[in-house]
């Protein structure tokens, strides 16, 4: 039976580069490309038909950053496919984002300078706002939007006859500092990202402790630093371009300058390719390269604990019902929302 395979933000990036990857490895796959600008989608599908011209290739519209969005999007699915094998978690946002140009200077004569140019830590601040839901932005894009799709794709992800995975596009600018219990939305700071990043780490391991006993297994990945649309949104891309013999340098003192989006899927597709319990819960998985050019993947122990990480999931728990409630005074899903008090009753 063919293997399907969902990937959202798979229009640009490590995302697409990630589609062209699994095709090559596997050509049998059944490819869904869940993505929120469609022209954008399709392009990305002429493309992998283009190198693939017998890949099975479908689109799906999802905005992650829309909660009505995410339930139609799921029952898309679930009229589609009668199960998911691997669903990446990959679209992602970084609005807006500063640099401390004062810290940045500071850093790079410091001894951080190594996990400077790794973690960006100090260094990026964003603004981010508040959507039509009243979430906040980058939280529901990076984070919550994704909850709520594997919470409703949970009868395709939890099957007693196979194993599933998810898996989450993270970052080393995630930090436990940016992140606070009492504000899992980050409404309050200014570092909107680190803070999603660090509780779909957490989130990850709350997953692996709630649904490894159903099949269903989460893993989280850094893909480093990649020029991407994202990247671009940080410094133009013709200012990239111009430092780029700087960072071919840089990679020789740390391997997390993996710079291209296939380098930075490696990652991604190493988890694609390992037996799920073969992995560590609390392991980061990085995409790294070499100064000689050369990919390859490395675990490294994230900085989460379980008691946190499970009060993250309550929490998330309690918010994904206030939104659906929401969803319903505004007069759409009344049905979704009755049986998804069915289901939770
Ligand atoms: N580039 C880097 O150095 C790093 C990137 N990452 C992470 O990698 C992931 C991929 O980013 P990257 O490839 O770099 O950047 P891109 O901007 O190229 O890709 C991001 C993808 O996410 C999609 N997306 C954004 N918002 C939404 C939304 N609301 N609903 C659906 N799709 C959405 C974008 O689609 P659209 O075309 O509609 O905007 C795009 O396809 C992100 O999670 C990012 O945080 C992590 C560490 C480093
Ligand atoms: C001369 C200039 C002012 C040079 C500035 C360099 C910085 C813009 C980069 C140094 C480390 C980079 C980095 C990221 C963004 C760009 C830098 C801050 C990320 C935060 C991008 C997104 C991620 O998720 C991280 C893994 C990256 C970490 C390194």
């Amino acid at each position: 039976m063919e293997r399907v395979v969902i990937i959202t933000g798979a229009n640009s990036g490590i995302g697409l580069a990630l589609c062209e990857r699994l095709l090559t490895e596997d050509g049998q796959l059944r490819l869904c490309l869940a993505c929120r600008n469609m022209q954008r989608a399709e392009a990305a599908r002429t493309a992998l038909l283009t190198s693939h011209p017998d890949a099975h290739v479908d689109l799906l519209h999802l905005d992650v950053g829309s909660v009505q969005s995410v339930l139609s999007a799921a029952q898309e699915v679930k009229t589609r496919y009668s199960k998911v094998d691997f669903l990446y978690l990959n679209a992602g946002i970084m609005p807006n984002p500063q640099i401390d140009i004062k810290a940045f200077f500071k850093g790079l004569f410091s001894r951080n300078v190594i996990n400077m140019f790794a973690t960006a830590e100090g260094l990026l601040t964003q603004q981010d706002r508040v959507n039509s839901d009243d979430l906040q932005e980058v939280f529901t894009t990076n984070l919550f939007g994704h909850f709520l799709l594997i919470r409703e794709l949970d009868p395709l992800l939890c099957q007693s006859d196979h194993t599933s995975r998810v898996i989450w596009t993270s970052s080393s600018n995630a930090r436990r500092s940016a992140f606070s219990l009492d504000d899992i939305q980050h409404r309050l700071g200014t570092e909107p990202y680190s803070s999603s990043k660090y509780a779909s780490d957490m989130l990850s391991l709350a997953l692996n402790r709630q649904k490894n006993s159903q099949g269903l297994f989460s893993s989280v990945i850094c893909p480093g630093l990649v020029m991407t649309n994202l990247t671009y949104g940080i410094l133009p891309s013709f200012f990239w371009t111009l430092i780029m013999p700087i960072m071919w340098l840089i990679r020789i003192f740390t391997n997390t300058f993996t710079l291209t989006p296939y380098n930075g899927a490696e990652a991604l597709l190493w988890l694609f390719l390992q037996k799920p319990e073969s992995l560590d819960p609390k392991a980061k998985y990085h995409s790294l390269t070499s100064g000689f050019g050369v990919n390859y993947t490395e675990p490294r122990q994230m900085d989460i604990d379980d008691k946190m990480s499970e009060d993250l999931y309550v929490k998330l728990l309690e918010l994904e019902k206030t939104a659906r409630r929401k969803l319903t005074e505004r007069g759409s899903n009344e049905e979704a929302y009755r049986r998804y008090l069915n289901d939770v009753e």
